[in-house]
């Protein structure tokens, strides 16, 4: 009897310890049934997956659990989730996940996926030297330049445009980045700082190659069949530094010579006190301005032109506010951005229903217990700005695109585009006041000059193009054909008239 009372108040004992550190710990986050070893993993499309992560946030609400081959991965998917873990919390969720072969390529030096705190915070101070409002102020003739080279090139090649697109964000960026004027469409340097993000991309994605999920493999021999990937990550690497050093001594030699124009790597070497900033810093920040800048970009502009010609409503309407303020004898810059509420709401609404960076990752650095639930130390959590911008409570109509609904909103609110769209924490764009000024005077440049509207089939019939966009870490509009025409026959002259 005396046993059988030891035995019931050991187990007491056991439970009400396993309760306790239960509830002291928190208990595990909902999330979609997972089946032994696999997780959820058939449940996830090959394609779109934020679409998908977006579906289960409206079953299992704005932080949700997913299992993949074992690992937990938790989906934040409300602008409130976002602001209360990244932004509040940013010191357990700074991290960004890093897959071997990412660091195998020393794609970690830099910015987006730098490791290490101290060398990160460095290489963030130096963008802060060049992308805060106040400095960015030295760039705008540049940015106009560049802007207005591309709307020459719409002229006389509209079908083009998307390569028109890219010239612009790439020269904007290597002006920022090294005082390097691009003028040729083929400018090797640019070539070669494509081929970099390319790259970039393809080993940034999740788990895409073997090592990622086996990193003990990079430790063997690059003869035993399967280890390509070795290769790869070494010719990756090369190809990364060159890229860096090239831009660098570029730099160094012009400043010798006298020629140097102003730039982060010219400010950074020049502007600072010997030694106050290692070389090694400052060239791969400067060569991350292209890697977050370009295609980012690339994307939103490409997406615009998308919704031009599918809503010819909006497109006029956007159109008359230009004329209505600035008239018909000169181009708006950015210092009619407060003048122009219909342009910037149309700019809003396009990042809302195409954010180019659909979604991101993090990593939690410690455990912590979230509104009663755990997140473990090592968890990876996924960011879905797509999902984000979708909330019905914030959007109504959510998939609907009606730029009206920004006319008056205040940009402070958690849950505006400008709030989600460039992240949170932390790991924040810092391009964000770059981007926010290239892509208002592009589109209220274009809006002014051109006409948008679908290709016509043979039988005049129009084309309308597709709403898919391409699958990757940076999203675009799968490729589509249109129609650009200027408003005006003093178009040409206009824009002659601009940079003399
Ligand atoms: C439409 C324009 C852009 C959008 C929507 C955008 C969006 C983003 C997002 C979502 C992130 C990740 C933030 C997070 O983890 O919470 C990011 C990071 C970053 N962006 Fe942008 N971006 C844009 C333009 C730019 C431009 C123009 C630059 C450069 C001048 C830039 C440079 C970067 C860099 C370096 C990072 C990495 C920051 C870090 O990891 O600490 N981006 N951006």
């Amino acid at each position: 009897m005396v046993s059988v009372a030891i035995a019931i108040g050991l187990a007491l004992v056991a439970y009400l310890a396993f309760f306790a550190k239960g509830r002291s710990r928190g208990r595990p986050f909902p999330g979609p049934k997972p089946v032994p070893v696999l997780g959820n993993a058939l449940q996830m499309p090959r394609k779109n997956v934020w679409e998908k992560l977006h579906e289960w946030g409206q079953i299992y609400g704005g932080i949700y659990s997913i299992s993949l081959f074992g690992t937990p991965l938790l989906v934040l998917n409300t602008a409130e989730a976002g602001h209360e873990l990244l932004n509040k919390k940013f010191a357990i969720y700074s991290n960004r996940p890093l897959p071997k072969i990412v660091e195998m390529a020393g794609f970690d030096k830099g910015i987006v996926l730098e490791h290490d705190p101290q060398r990160l915070r460095h290489a963030r101070k130096l963008l802060h030297m060049v992308l805060q409002p106040r400095q960015l102020a030295q760039y705008r003739e540049d940015m106009v330049y560049h802007i207005d080279v591309m709307l020459q090139n719409l002229l006389q090649d509209p079908d083009s445009f998307v390569q028109h697109i890219r010239h612009v964000t790439a020269g904007i960026a290597m002006e920022i980045s090294h005082g390097h004027r691009v003028t040729a469409r083929d400018d090797p340097y640019v070539k070669k700082a494509n081929e970099f993000a390319d790259n970039f991309a393809e080993a940034s994605l999740p788990n895409n190659y073997i090592v990622d999920w086996l990193p003990f493999l990079a430790k063997l021999p690059s003869f035993l069949p399967g280890m390509g990937f070795k290769e790869k990550a070494r010719q990756w690497r090369e190809q990364y530094f060159s890229l860096a050093e090239e831009g660098h001594r570029m730099v160094k030699e012009e400043i010798t010579k006298g020629t140097a124009r102003p730039s982060l790597t010219y400010k950074a070497l020049v502007d600072a006190e010997p030694g106050e900033h290692p070389d090694d810093i400052i060239m791969f920040s400067a060569t991350q301005i292209y890697t977050g800048g370009a295609d980012t970009t690339v994307s939103t502009l490409s997406s615009f032109i998308l919704f031009m010609v599918k809503y010819p409503d909006v497109q006029k309407k956007a159109q008359e506010e230009i004329l209505r303020v600035i008239g018909p004898d000169r181009l708006p810059t950015i210092e009619d951005r407060d003048s122009l509420p219909y342009v910037e709401s149309v700019l809003v609404e396009v990042l809302r229903l195409r954010p180019p960076v659909s979604a991101v990752s993090r990593e939690a650095g410690h455990d912590d217990v979230h509104d009663g639930f755990l997140v473990e130390k090592g968890t990876f959590l996924i960011v879905n700005f797509w999902g984000m911008l979708r909330e019905e409570k914030h959007y109504p109509d959510p998939h609907a695109f009606k730029p009206e609904r920004w006319l008056g909103h205040d940009r402070r609110q958690e849950s505006h585009p400008y709030n989600v769209v460039f992240g949170f924490g932390r790991r924040t764009c810092p391009g964000q006041y770059l981007a926010e000024e290239l892509m208002f005077t592009a589109i209220a440049r274009l809006l002014a000059l051109f006409d948008f509207s679908p290709a016509r089939n043979a039988d005049g019939s129009p084309i309308i193009p597709s709403d898919d966009s391409t699958n990757g870490s940076i999203t675009f509009p799968v490729p589509f054909r249109c129609s650009i025409q200027p408003r005006s026959p003093r178009v040409r002259e206009t824009l002659q008239g601009q940079h003399k």
